[in-house]
């Protein structure tokens, strides 16, 4: 459960917003991403309205929302999007470049307001008043680069209502969980992008909130740290978190999500589990003859495509076992032979279709 909101941090806290958004001023070192974050946070996030939820029963869900839609001006950028997220689950939002995922966790979260449809967040119809109890990184990075990232991660948990102290031990801790100990007592501007992105990332969750919001955070990390997040993640989930995190990165997706919506176009095109979505296609073979056969007239069908020595050719579930048998009736004997469903790329490509995949180099990654 969170800590209790102490008035001292969060009476520190605020002093300290405020100092740092003065510091930004002309003059200040700040962007203008970090000002806005924390003018929105001092105004926001400190409201004497977010009175914390003690004792409540969750309900199942955690996000309940219905026919969202989100205009721009005349532009429709969410169009009826309806999202689910069971307690205790990894949802992923999926969804090619501009498909809508950031603007709909914006909607989930309060942060902006829906022009139709409702949502409800922790059993709350009104997102904000929940606040203390998520943890969101969005997806603007930036921190104030004259801290250290222990100062960072205490006062992010400290507009959160945890205790300054509490904060910094346990920010220490969980730096190291991520194999970053040696840089705590570092000052941000003096971090890769990628270590600032992870303090960023702890900061939002040091105060334990029972739902983590994630706007792809898996964005900028090198491998190493991708994996070091998915085990984060996944020890969140241990501590009975539920976590919700965007991304185009299809592998990210397919290891952690129990449950994923994929957005395309501002509209949701499939909700369910990573095997509901892999089962939107069939089972694709692929077959090396053994007798390095050119030609395997009855054995393949016309859309077999040839790449190599190999065949490869898709097969519906119920056909599997009658084309094995003619397999083994047509002599031509296996150098190699697997018979399997499309990973999540496949059926991120099938369920969207092509065009509507614009990033190939995040694609690329889910190979
Ligand atoms: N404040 C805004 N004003 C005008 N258009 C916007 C605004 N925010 C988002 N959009 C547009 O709405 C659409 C959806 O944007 P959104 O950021 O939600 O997509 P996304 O799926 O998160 O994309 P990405 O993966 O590239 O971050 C895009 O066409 C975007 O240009």
């Amino acid at each position: 459960m969170p800590h209790a909101a102490k008035p001292s941090a969060r009476a520190s806290a605020a002093i300290l917003a405020s100092r740092l958004v003065g510091e930004s001023r002309p003059g200040g070192g700040l962007s203008a991403i970090i000002e806005s974050r924390l003018a929105t946070d001092a105004a926001g996030w400190l409201s004497p309205r977010r009175t914390r939820e003690r004792g409540t029963v969750l309900a199942s869900t955690v996000i309940e929302a219905s026919g969202l839609v989100k205009y721009f001006g005349d532009f429709r950028a969410v169009d009826g999007i309806d999202i689910s997220v069971p307690q205790g689950s990894v949802y992923g939002i999926l969804g090619p470049n501009g498909a809508g995922k950031t603007t709909t966790i914006r909607m989930l979260l309060g942060i902006i307001d829906p022009d139709e449809g409702t949502r409800s967040l922790l059993g709350s119809a009104n997102p904000r008043s929940v606040s203390d109890r998520v943890g969101y990184l969005p997806e603007e990075r930036g921190l104030y680069p004259g801290m250290k990232a222990c100062e960072v991660i205490a006062f992010m948990g400290a507009l959160r209502g945890l205790d300054w102290s509490a904060g910094r031990k346990r920010g220490a801790e969980m730096m190291e969980q991520v194999g970053l100990s040696r840089v705590v007592d570092e000052k941000i501007r003096k971090m890769s992008k990628g270590m600032a992105q992870m303090v960023q990332l702890i900061g939002s969750i040091v105060h334990r909130p029972e739902l983590i919001v994630l706007d792809e955070p898996f964005s900028g990390l090198d491998p190493v740290n991708q994996g070091r997040l998915e085990a984060l993640i996944g020890e969140e989930r241990a501590r009975g978190a539920t976590i919700v995190f965007s991304t185009h990165v299809m592998a990210h997706a397919e290891r952690l999500c129990d449950r994923l919506a994929i957005i395309a176009g501002a509209k949701r095109r499939f909700e369910g589990t990573v095997d509901e979505a892999r089962g939107q296609l069939p089972l694709e073979v692929r077959y090396t003859p053994g007798d390095g056969a050119a030609r395997l007239d009855g054995l393949l069908p016309a859309e077999a495509t040839r790449r190599g020595d190999s065949f490869r050719f898709p097969i519906e579930d119920h056909a599997v076992a009658a084309w094995l048998t003619r397999l083994v009736d047509s002599g031509h004997g296996v150098a190699s032979l697997s018979i399997e469903r499309p990973g999540l790329h496949d059926a991120f490509v099938h369920i969207v279709g092509s065009d509507a995949v614009r990033d190939d180099a995040a694609m690329g990654d889910a190979k």
